[in-house]
């Protein structure tokens, strides 16, 4: 199996601090894999890594076979960064902004049934309706599914979606959750930084788990004890093995929250 994401021996440093310690990571085409960690571990750090938005201090980074740079194929690359709102002050529809996604590099108009794949990919995360809608007039939760859909519509060969479930309703994770099965069925490579496995634990393969910047887990996701799982409760497990995935930054407290 090829590597769409082969990191090795990643450092970020920002502010004068070692962020992201000596992180090797190697993601398999078409594997779909969580980043899980309690808050500040360095996941964001990590994905903003490896897409190239802050710099290595050490190690290097290739992405579907190219050292990161402009020789990425970066038209088969999506990434969707931790909420923000950079999409509030933009005076544009959700339908352009998606459509916005289909552009890179030299590809500067968008293609012929562009329109449509934007409503697909808006429909694939639940905003089927709102395609003519100012995306400043969305909520802060529907900004970010915009975005997500802006990620979906290229079709990319490598998705990397930083918490894009947070603060998303149930049904609409549920939504999404069904539109990254497709992508993954059809072969994509997923990386998700994720607090909880939630609604998409179903699509997990692997659980990359991070602790003051450095690998401390790296396998089976964590998953409910069957007994355990009933509805309506909020449980926390511990994994199968040795290893806890994800301790609060204390390292004694599991944070691993399963809801059903
Ligand atoms: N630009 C920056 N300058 C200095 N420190 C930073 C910067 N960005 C992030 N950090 C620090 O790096 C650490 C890791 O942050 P990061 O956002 O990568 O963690 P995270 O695991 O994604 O956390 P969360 O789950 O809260 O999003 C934090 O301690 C944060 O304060």
């Amino acid at each position: 199996m090829s590597e769409a994401i082969d990191a090795r021996g990643v450092v970020v440093e920002l502010g004068g601090a070692p962020i992201v310690r000596s992180v090797d990571l190697a993601v398999g085409e078409g594997e779909v894999v969580a980043l899980l960690g309690a808050n500040g571990s360095g996941k964001s750090t990590l994905v903003r890594s490896l897409v190239g938005v802050v710099p290595l201090a050490a190690g290097s980074v290739r992405l579907l076979g190219a050292t990161l740079g402009r020789q990425v194929p970066w038209g088969d690359v999506g990434y969707v960064p931790q909420r923000v709102s950079a999409t509030s002050g933009v005076p544009a529809t959700a339908c352009e902004v998606v459509l916005s996604g289909t552009l890179h590099g030299r590809r500067l108009r968008p293609p012929r049934d562009g329109r449509e794949r934007a409503c697909a990919a808006l429909a694939a995360v639940g905003l089927g309706a709102e395609a003519d809608t100012a995306v400043r007039t969305l909520s802060g939760g529907q900004q970010q599914r915009v975005l997500i859909a802006r990620a979906l519509v290229r079709q990319p060969r490598l998705l990397l979606l930083d918490e894009p479930v947070a603060g998303v309703d149930v049904p609409s994770q549920q939504t999404f959750a069904r539109a990254l099965a497709e992508l993954a069925a059809a072969g994509t490579t997923v990386l998700v930084v994720l607090h909880e496995l939630g609604a998409l634990a179903p699509l997990i393969q692997r659980a990359v788990v991070l602790r003051h910047g450095a690998v401390v887990h790296d396998g089976a996701p964590p998953r409910p004890a069957p007994d355990h799982a009933a509805a309506g409760h909020e449980h926390i497990h511990p994994h199968d093995g040795d290893v806890d995935p994800v301790h609060d930054e204390s390292g004694v407290t599991p944070t691993v929250r399963w809801q059903p």
